[in-house]
C-alpha cells in the first residue's frame, strides 16, 4: 500500500482526469463525470488503491458495502472484494426484483424512489454505503435510510468527490468520508 505522499499524488491524478461539463443535465450545473477515469487503466489502478487506502481505515470494519445505482456501482465493488464482504445494490425503482424496502427521496426537482432487496442486509450488520459524488445528499440519505429499515447499521459513508459547498452531508444522519472536495 502507499505511503500518504503517494496517495495525495494518486489522489490529484484522478482528480485531474475527472472530466467536467458546464450546463449538464441544466444549466447552471457543473456535471463531473467520474466514467472519465476509466478510460484508462492505470488510473482505474489508481482509483481501486485510493478507496481501498480510505475504507481499510474505518473501524470497527464493516461487514457489508452497499453501492448506489449507477456510478456508486463502480466503486463499491473494488472495496467490497478487498474486505472480503458482501457488495449489496441500492437501485432506482422498479430494477431489483424480489421482495424491496423503497423510500422516496429529494431530488432537486422533485422526488425520486431507490429500493433495497429485503434480504440482502442482516439485522446489525455494520455498512459503509458508497457513491461516487455527494451534491445534495439526498441519495446518500435515501440509501442510509434504506439500510436501518433492514436493521443494518451505517458506520460511514465514503465517496470519491464531495460539492462541499451544498453542505450535502448535512442531510447524511452518519460519517461522511470524502476524497475530493470541490
Ligand atoms: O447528493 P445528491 O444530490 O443526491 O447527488 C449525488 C448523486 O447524483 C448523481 O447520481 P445520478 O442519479 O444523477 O446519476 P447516476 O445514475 O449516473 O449515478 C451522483 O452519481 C450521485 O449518486
Ligand atoms: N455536479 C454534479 N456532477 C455529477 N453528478 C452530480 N449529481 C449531482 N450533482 C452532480
Ligand atoms: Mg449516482
Amino acid at each position: 500500500m502507499s505511503n500518504p505522499l503517494d496517495l495525495e499524488k494518486k489522489i490529484r491524478k484522478i482528480r485531474d482526469h475527472v472530466n467536467e461539463y458546464p450546463d449538464f443535465p441544466k444549466p447552471g450545473v457543473l456535471f463531473r463525470d467520474v466514467f472519465s477515469v476509466f478510460q484508462n487503466a492505470e488510473l482505474v489502478a489508481m482509483l481501486r488503491e485510493v478507496l481501498i487506502a480510505f475504507a481499510t481505515q474505518i473501524q470497527p470494519p464493516v461487514e457489508c458495502v452497499v453501492g448506489i445505482d449507477a456510478r456508486g456501482f463502480l466503486l463499491a465493488p473494488f472495496i467490497a472484494l478487498e474486505l472480503e464482504v458482501p457488495f449489496v445494490p441500492v437501485r432506482k425503482k422498479g430494477k431489483l426484483p424480489g421482495k424491496v424496502a423503497s423510500v422516496s427521496y429529494a431530488l432537486e426537482y422533485g422526488e425520486a424512489n431507490m429500493e433495497i432487496q429485503e434480504s440482502s442486509i442482516k439485522e446489525g450488520q455494520r455498512v459503509l454505503i458508497v457513491d461516487d459524488l455527494l451534491a445534495t445528499g439526498g441519495s446518500l440519505g435515501a440509501a442510509c435510510t434504506l439500510v436501518k429499515k433492514l436493521g443494518g447499521v451505517v458506520e460511514a459513508c465514503l465517496v470519491l468527490m464531495e460539492l462541499s459547498e451544498l453542505k450535502g452531508r448535512l442531510n447524511v444522519p452518519t460519517n461522511v468520508i470524502s476524497i475530493i472536495k470541490y
